[in-house]
C-alpha cells in the first residue's frame, strides 16, 4: 500500500522560532533606527516568508508597503535579517512539547515526511542541522523553493511529491490559514495546532482537526487518515 504521507508546516507548527525570528527581525530593524518589537507581535507577523515578515513588520512602524521608502528599507533590512538570523538560528528556538514523539512514531510507521514552510530553505534546512532533525525529512521545500509558496496548492503538493508520497494518503499539518488553505486546495486534510503563530484563533480557519497539544495528534491524525 501507498505510504502515509505527513507534510509540516515549520515556524509555529514544528518549533517555537518565535524568539529567533524576533531577534532577527529586531537587530535588522534596530539598525534603520526602529524601535524592537515585543515577541507576542513578530509572531503574528509570521507565515508569509521572510520578505513579507519586514514588509509588514515597516507597516507597523507606520510606513506604507508600497512607498518608495519602505522599499528601499525593505533592501537593506532584508539582507541583514538573513545574515543575523542564520548566524543564530537556534539561540531560543525550541521543539514544541510532544512533536519529537510524533516524529519518532511517524518514521517507525513508515510514513513519509515532509516539510512545506514559506520560511526561505537555507534557513529552515539550518535549523534542522542545529537541532540535529536533517534525517527526519525526506523532503523540504522553503517559500523559495518553487515559483510559488503557500497558499497555492502545488507548494504542498510538490512536497508530498518530492517526499515520495502520494496526495490521496497525505495529511498536512500547520498552524496558520495559509497552510489549511494550502491543504484545502490540493485536497489534503490537514490538521491545525492551536498553539502556533496566527491572529485567528486556529479552530476559524476550517482544519479538518484542530490540536491544542501533541499528545491530541495521532488521535486526530488516525480519524483523518483511516
Ligand atoms: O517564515 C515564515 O514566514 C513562515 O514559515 P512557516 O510557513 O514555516 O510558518
Ligand atoms: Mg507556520
Amino acid at each position: 500500500m501507498t505510504p502515509v504521507t505527513v507534510v509540516f508546516d515549520l515556524d509555529g507548527t514544528l518549533v517555537d522560532t518565535g524568539p529567533d525570528i524576533a531577534a532577527a527581525l529586531n537587530h535588522s530593524l534596530g539598525l534603520l533606527g526602529y524601535p524592537p518589537f515585543e515577541l507576542d507581535d513578530v509572531a503574528k507577523l509570521v507565515g508569509h516568508g521572510a520578505r513579507a515578515l519586514i514588509e509588514r513588520g515597516l507597516q507597523r512602524q507606520g510606513l506604507a508597503a508600497s512607498s518608495t521608502d519602505a522599499r528601499a528599507l525593505l533592501d537593506k533590512a532584508l539582507p541583514e535579517f538573513m545574515r543575523y538570523y542564520a548566524a543564530n538560528i537556534c539561540v531560543g528556538s525550541q521543539p514544541y512539547p510532544g512533536v519529537v514523539g510524533v516524529l519518532d512514531r511517524l518514521a517507525a510507521a513508515g510514513a513519509r515526511i515532509g516539510v512545506c514552510t514559506n520560511k526561505p530553505h537555507a534557513l529552515s534546512t539550518g535549523l534542522f542541522e542545529a537541532l540535529g532533525w536533517t534525517q527526519r525529512f525526506h523532503a523540504v521545500l522553503g517559500g523559495d523553493s518553487l515559483a510559488v509558496r503557500k497558499p497555492d496548492p502545488q507548494h504542498l503538493l510538490e512536497t508530498i511529491a518530492q517526499a515520495g508520497g502520494d496526495r490521496t494518503r497525505a495529511v498536512m499539518v500547520g498552524d496558520s490559514t495559509v497552510d489549511v488553505d494550502a491543504a484545502k486546495a490540493a485536497g489534503v486534510p490537514v490538521i491545525a495546532v492551536a498553539f502556533g503563530f496566527s491572529e485567528t484563533p486556529a479552530t476559524d480557519f476550517g482544519a479538518d482537526a484542530v490540536i491544542e497539544h501533541y499528545d491530541d495528534f495521532d488521535t486526530a491524525f488516525a480519524r483523518l487518515i483511516g
